[in-house]
């Protein structure tokens, strides 16, 4: 990969607007983030799903029940776009889960740097990387889930879309799940574009209420692939047992 080089994501954090995040990301429980990666960048790590050297594990979705396709979790040393965007999103994005944490009566606060964050992780056992490439094909899906992989869990995470819509792919929506107390369920679909990112709650968020705070469980997935080839790159900020 010598074409993405360590300073890859450099420039990109000053360009977001993290206002609008926050909002959407408290109003809807994800905010999406228009062309974090340019075309050859997306192409460049669809392009690494060939490279087993790279990855700790593949995962044939169907034989855990988890839907159709496949993924593979990269091993460390993680790609060097992979480990710059989760070394320089962990930070705004920390301050965000220690709001939603005060807001919702846990205890939990999360340091100001991811390093930090990944020894609270090992020191508990959790020292496997979890950023993971995602490989879908026609008819393939991804069940509504939550990446939780041992007690210590990052309340947001992100996901790229690799692949164009309406060229390389139909359908293969990005979908997410709301379920509120005592209420039905809500249901939201992020609409991305190749290079556009989703950043998302991973299980709880706290939602404002007539009566106060509420905690809100989200779920996300993948909807069938209705034609072509669809590859999508996620990044967890939690590492799993
Ligand atoms: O392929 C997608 O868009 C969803 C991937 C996913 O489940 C994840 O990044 O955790
Ligand atoms: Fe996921």
């Amino acid at each position: 990969m010598q074409h993405i080089h360590d300073n890859a994501c450099e420039g990109i954090l000053p360009s977001i607007d993290w206002t609008t995040l926050a909002h959407d990301l408290d109003q809807f429980g994800a905010a999406r983030l228009p062309g974090l990666l340019d075309v050859d960048a997306c192409r460049s790590l669809a392009a690494l799903y060939a490279d087993d050297h790279l990855f700790r594990s593949r995962v044939v979705m169907a034989r855990h029940g988890f839907g159709q396709g496949e993924y593979k979790y990269f091993a460390y040393p993680l790609p060097a776009v992979v480990q710059a965007l989760r070394t320089a999103f962990y930070a705004p994005l920390a301050d965000m889960a220690n709001r939603w944490n005060q807001a919702m009566d846990i205890a939990v606060r999360y340091p100001h740097t991811h390093a930090h964050y990944l020894q609270r992780c090992h020191a508990a056992g959790q020292r496997r990387p979890t950023p993971l490439l995602l490989h879908y094909d026609e008819g393939d899906y991804n069940c509504l889930h939550q990446d939780l992989y041992g007690e210590h869990v990052f309340p947001l995470q992100m996901t790229i879309l690799l692949s164009q819509p309406g060229k390389d792919f139909e359908g293969g929506e990005f979908v997410l799940t709301e379920q509120r107390p005592r209420m039905q369920s809500r249901a939201h679909v992020v609409p991305l574009q190749q290079g556009d990112a989703v950043i998302f709650a991973v299980h709880d968020r706290p939602m404002q209420g007539a009566r106060g705070v509420h905690r809100v469980t989200m779920r996300h997935g993948v909807s069938r692939i209705r034609a072509g080839r669809r590859y999508s790159v996620g990044i967890i900020f939690h590492d799993a047992k």
